[in-house]
């Protein structure tokens, strides 16, 4: 075993937890998977045990490969397990600074976190139920009008609905600005997240070398993508600050933030956290459900007997000539059932977010060193054969009981998908209601078929998924087609109670 050469910090000389055996200098920097990391992981964590050690370039990584691991670590010592590793590319290069959910532990996050709370949870997201129908609906429309453009109408759905909680924009399309500013912003957040990606962040030092010196092409990009980093918070926070001072702003997150400002010497902090935790639900929660959503569609092509077994719940409740709400939620279990398994079928984050911890530890007999960044396989703990048997299948009866009821000793699969501890996901009640609402509406009244091809015979789709911190499936194609006469009538007007 390999013992750390900081022994004044690990006076015992505790091993490190096991991994596989790092080189000099470069530790496991080969040994690291360039594609679906979670994979190699989970193989690491069959050899090694549930926490597992490596060091790449000098920099400690642990792998948390199982859910004890993870609560000992995330829950139970979740004061020094909440922290976020510092990127010098982001952070201090491209300005995402603003982001809580790049904060380390502190202060900061704390403010932050508390008032983005306030906003999405489980009771706060109720409110935002008739966006979240509008938007479905509104989504059903696009899907009749351009089927095969589906995979970007999802798109739309979530972006319009995201808009309209935090700042009360109403966007009819991509072309709108504050979308292509949000997703430029966010395309470039995710080149620049590619561990690897900018020397920068091994070499801070590289950091103070001026953008037109040679080889220095990260700092011109950096300035391009901080640009984004800026607007993308700020232009819609402006706008809705502009409404409220004409007293015509729509209802929103922001709006009611602003207005709820009593104390004008603390107006320009409360602005601030205002406009930081706004711009973070975009950053956070649009990619993420589009990508659940995405995954959703794929598994009902594949699984044509889930998708004919939650139509007919979906009709036996409210009949064929009326789109489910949010009130007869209680009375769809497979329907519940099927957003359980969307979750945890592909996890949308297979790695979650790495957490990070600057204090030296102990767990289990190994010295854990300050620095070390900590990420939890999600996917292994969803694929893990104890809890979820046969994992890969898409099989939502693995939540009910034999009579179709909830079955209460089903591990729920939220409790990985969203993350860990204390920085565990604080939109996932959101991304719940949005599941529900778009799940239904979609089933309610469309058929997801197999393509044709030029035969006319039924394409074989195989599933396959992107391989990035979200996993989106790749392109795949489908015919969407509504369900009958009854339904078309339903999509033509399903807009007209929620406008
Ligand atoms: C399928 C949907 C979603 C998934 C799978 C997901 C997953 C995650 C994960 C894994 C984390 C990191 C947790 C950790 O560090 O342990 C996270 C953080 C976060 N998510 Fe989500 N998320 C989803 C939807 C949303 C939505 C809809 C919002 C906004 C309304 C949102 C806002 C955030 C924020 C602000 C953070 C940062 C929290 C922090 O660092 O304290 N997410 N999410």
């Amino acid at each position: 075993q390999y013992v750390t050469k900081r022994s004044k910090i690990n006076p015992q000389r505790l091993p490190l937890p096991p991994g596989p055996r790092p080189l000099p200098i470069i530790g496991n920097a080969l040994d690291m998977p360039q594609e679906f990391p979670w994979k190699t992981f989970r193989e690491w964590t069959n050899k090694y045990g549930d926490l597992v050690h490596v060091n790449v370039v000098g920099q400690p990584i642990l792998v948390v490969g199982s859910a004890k691991v993870a609560y000992d670590l995330f829950e139970r010592k979740s004061s020094i397990y909440s922290g976020r590793a510092n990127s010098t590319m982001i952070i201090d290069l491209m300005g995402w600074g603003w982001s809580f959910g790049m904060m380390n532990y502190g202060e900061q996050w704390k403010r932050h976190r508390k008032l983005f709370h306030q906003h999405f949870n489980q009771n706060a997201v109720d409110k935002y139920q008739h966006i979240q129908m509008r938007e479905s609906r509104a989504l059903l429309r696009r899907i009749r009008e351009n089927p095969e453009k589906f995979m970007d109408h999802i798109r739309i759905t979530f972006a319009a609905t995201i808009m309209d909680i935090a700042y009360g924009i109403q966007v009819k399309d991509r072309t709108d600005e504050f979308i292509t500013i949000a997703e430029s912003a966010l395309e470039g957040l995710s080149e620049a997240a590619v561990p690897g990606a900018f020397l920068v962040d091994q070499l801070p030092w590289l950091k103070y070398i001026p953008s037109w010196f040679p080889g220095a092409g990260f700092q011109k990009k950096a300035q391009e993508w901080a640009h984004l980093a800026n607007e993308m918070p700020n232009k819609p926070f402006n706008a809705v600050k502009a409404a409220v001072k004409r007293g015509d702003a729509r209802p929103s997150m922001v709006a009611s933030l602003l207005e709820n400002i009593t104390d004008e010497s603390a107006r320009s902090e409360d602005e601030r956290l205002a406009r930081n935790a706004a711009g973070v639900a975009y950053a956070g929660g649009a990619d993420t459900t589009v990508a659940a959503v995405q995954s959703f569609f794929l598994a009902m092509l594949c699984h044509p007997g889930v998708q004919k077994k939650a139509q007919a719940e979906i009709a036996s409740v409210v009949g064929r000539d009326h789109l489910p709400d949010f009130d007869v939620r209680e009375q769809l279990p497979y329907i519940n059932a099927i957003i359980k398994e969307t979750m945890r079928w592909q996890p949308v984050t297979p790695l979650a977010v790495p957490h990070y911890t600057d204090v030296d530890d102990i767990y289990e007999g190994h010295y854990i060193p300050a620095g070390s960044i900590i990420m939890g396989n999600v996917w292994s703990m969803l694929h893990d054969e104890e809890y979820y048997p046969n994992p890969s299948e898409f099989r939502p009866e693995r939540f009910l009981l034999a009579d179709g009821t909830p079955n209460p000793d089903a591990k729920d699969p939220g409790a990985f998908a969203f993350g860990f501890g204390r920085r565990i996901c604080p939109g996932r009640f959101l991304s719940d209601t949005s599941l529900y609402s778009v799940i239904t509406s979609v089933l309610a009244v469309y058929d997801i078929l197999p393509a044709l091809d030029a035969n006319g015979k039924e394409e074989k789709v195989t599933p396959a998924w992107t391989t990035g911190l979200v996993q989106y499936p790749l392109p795949f194609r489908c015919r969407i087609v509504p369900r009958s006469k009854a339904a078309e009538g339903l999509i033509s007007h399903s807009g007209d109670h929620y406008a």
